[in-house]
């Protein structure tokens, strides 16, 4: 059996460099034409889906719907859920990369970006960023609202929601296209892999590339490659 990963496509804190994490900033054009390019592939390819599942962010939900309405698959139903949000990236969330690297160093810098424990700076409660104060979340209890994740912190909540939510529908044999954010998937990667802390280090998912695991009967990945337009750089 197939499972599709993708990773929205280009939004604007892409483009600008900054740290986004759940601020909730749109596609840029390209991210729109990644997305409907993803979706092409994907017909070109002969794959259909049952269900689709995404984020509470509106970068990834319009890639699933971009996604969607090329395949024209967009009567399939979507669950959305706040699990499947990028890591949290506390109080560097809206900082310019660049500029976080010159002031803190680049090691600090990629600590932050890509170790497996090492958590952001975390928000105050009262800073408007802090999740509380967006009523999208209103349904998480004082546990659960993130003021900064590591990778292991989103590992927490995604990994649950893979079995709670999405292993059970995979069992019934329905075909799955999951449209989430570059560690929200690398969450998901690194437990389908069992990929090292160390080694998850190295890992980066492309921008509006699908990615298929081809699955065995326990759900156990047997490969996995991106579906890629061979005419294209991306
Ligand atoms: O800013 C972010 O939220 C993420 C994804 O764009 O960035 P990074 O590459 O640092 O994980």
């Amino acid at each position: 059996m197939k499972l599709v990963l993708i990773r929205h496509g280009q939004s604007d804190w892409n483009l600008e460099n900054r740290f986004t994490g759940w601020t909730d900033v749109d596609l840029t054009e390209k991210g729109a034409d990644d997305a409907k390019q993803a979706g092409r592939i994907l017909k070109q390819n002969g794959y259909t889906f049952d269900m689709a599942y995404t984020s509470y962010l509106k970068r990834a939900i319009k890639t699933l719907y971009y996604v969607l309405d090329e395949m024209d698959e967009l009567w399939l139903p979507v669950h959305k859920s706040w699990k499947l949000n990028e890591r949290h990236y506390g109080a560097l969330q809206g900082l310019d990369k660049a500029k976080t690297a010159e002031e803190h160093g680049e090691e600090q810098v990629h600590q932050w970006r890509r170790s497996f424990d090492v958590a952001p700076p975390l928000l105050e409660t009262s800073d408007e960023r802090f999740p509380a104060n967006d009523r999208k979340y209103s349904e998480l209890s004082k546990d659960e609202l993130p003021a900064g994740e590591s990778l292991k912190g989103t590992i927490e909540r995604v990994i649950p929601y893979w079995h709670e939510t999405i292993v059970p529908e995979l069992e019934n044999d329905q075909k799955i296209v999951i449209a989430a954010h570059g560690n929200s998937l690398r969450a998901l990667v690194k437990y389908l892999d069992n990929i090292s802390d160390q080694d998850i280090t190295d890992v980066n998912i492309p921008t509006g590339v699908p990615l298929v695991y081809e699955l065995d009967n326990d759900l156990n990945p047997v490969t996995s490659y991106y579906l890629r337009d061979e005419e294209s750089s991306n």
